[in-house]
């Protein structure tokens, strides 16, 4: 009998019964299991190791976050299939795949081959999303992600860069803040401004270059860039290693009602600040296409 054939096809009954809004295939066969895959539903392939193939796949880089004596080998007996797919639920979610529903994965590695399904809601990166939704507009925050986390992860011309995105409140936060260099963003037209139309990514990509930090208004044009925070960290606590450019994030969150979004260059890492608190960290590592 041909047990992962025969995965695929229950796979794709349970989906259908339990009206599943996204398919996500976790596996080195992943294009022949989502050729066989004969539903009306989206299916998504999440990469584990290696390269993106087409332009669809979402890419989960899990080895990177192992520790270093983990063998490729020893991969899937270490790190759990339901880990997995909840970093490829929250890439998909986070790049507007899906927005709610059931998602049900077929993580098939080896000999092991596993059903998984999980509702969307219940993945607490993707509740914490919500939460924040309801402060700032969600098509504002979901293009900031995104382009945060390409930051985080491409740099530029291989190097890394580090930035901030102050979205909301932006009178004053305008107020408790100053250029350290012209803002390149001054006279221009709100569609060249737009941070949700991905056409001016690459320009906010090269500004991004630029010391200081992005405003960005509550409909998703940016005020201005290079822009440096004039505020004090005192009754800010972040973990510690975390230096000024995320202090005054954090700061600029408490003081005002923006929330704050920045890529460390250290690590490249997403944080998402809101009342002075870390609401959640994303990993950049998690390639989304
Ligand atoms: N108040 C501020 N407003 C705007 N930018 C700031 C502010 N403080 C620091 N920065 C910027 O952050 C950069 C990095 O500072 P620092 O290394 O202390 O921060 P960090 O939080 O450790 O960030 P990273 O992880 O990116 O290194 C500084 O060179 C500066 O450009």
């Amino acid at each position: 009998m041909n047990i992962k054939g025969e995965v695929v096809r229950t796979a794709q009954e349970l989906a259908k019964r339990i009206g599943a809004g996204l398919i996500i295939i976790i596996s080195p066969d992943a294009q022949a299991i989502k050729k066989e895959i004969e539903l009306d539903i989206p299916v998504i392939i999440a990469r584990v190791m290696g390269g993106r193939r087409n332009g669809d796949d979402v890419f989960v880089d899990v080895l990177s976050k192992l520790p270093k004596n983990i063998t490729k080998g020893s991969l899937f007996l270490k790190v759990s299939r339901i880990e997995l797919m909840s970093e490829a639920v929250e890439a998909a979610y986070i790049k507007g795949r899906i927005s709610n529903g059931v998602v049900l994965g077929i993580v098939s590695v080896g000999d092991i081959n596993s059903i998984v399904v999980m509702d969307i809601t219940d993945i607490p990166l993707i509740k914490k999303i919500t939460e924040l939704a309801s402060t700032v507009d969600y098509t504002v925050l979901k293009a900031v992600l995104n382009l945060a986390i390409d930051i985080g992860r491409e740099g530029r011309e291989g190097k890394k860069i580090g930035t901030a995105f102050i979205i909301d409140d932006t009178d004053k936060v305008m107020g408790m803040s100053h250029q350290i260099v012209l803002n390149p963003y001054e006279g221009h037209k709100k569609k060249d401004r737009d941070i949700k139309d991905e056409n001016n990514w690459e320009t906010v990509k090269e500004f991004a270059q630029l010391d200081g930090m992005f405003i960005v208004d509550e409909e998703g044009y940016i005020v201005a860039a290079g822009r440096y925070l004039d505020v004090s960290a005192r009754g800010v606590e972040l973990q510690p290693g975390l230096g000024g450019r995320h202090l005054a994030a954090a700061a600029i969150s408490k003081s005002t009602k923006a929330i704050a979004i920045t890529v460390s260059e250290t690590s490249g890492v997403v944080s998402v600040y809101k009342d002075g608190k870390e609401a959640f960290t994303i990993d950049p590592r998690i390639s989304i296409t």
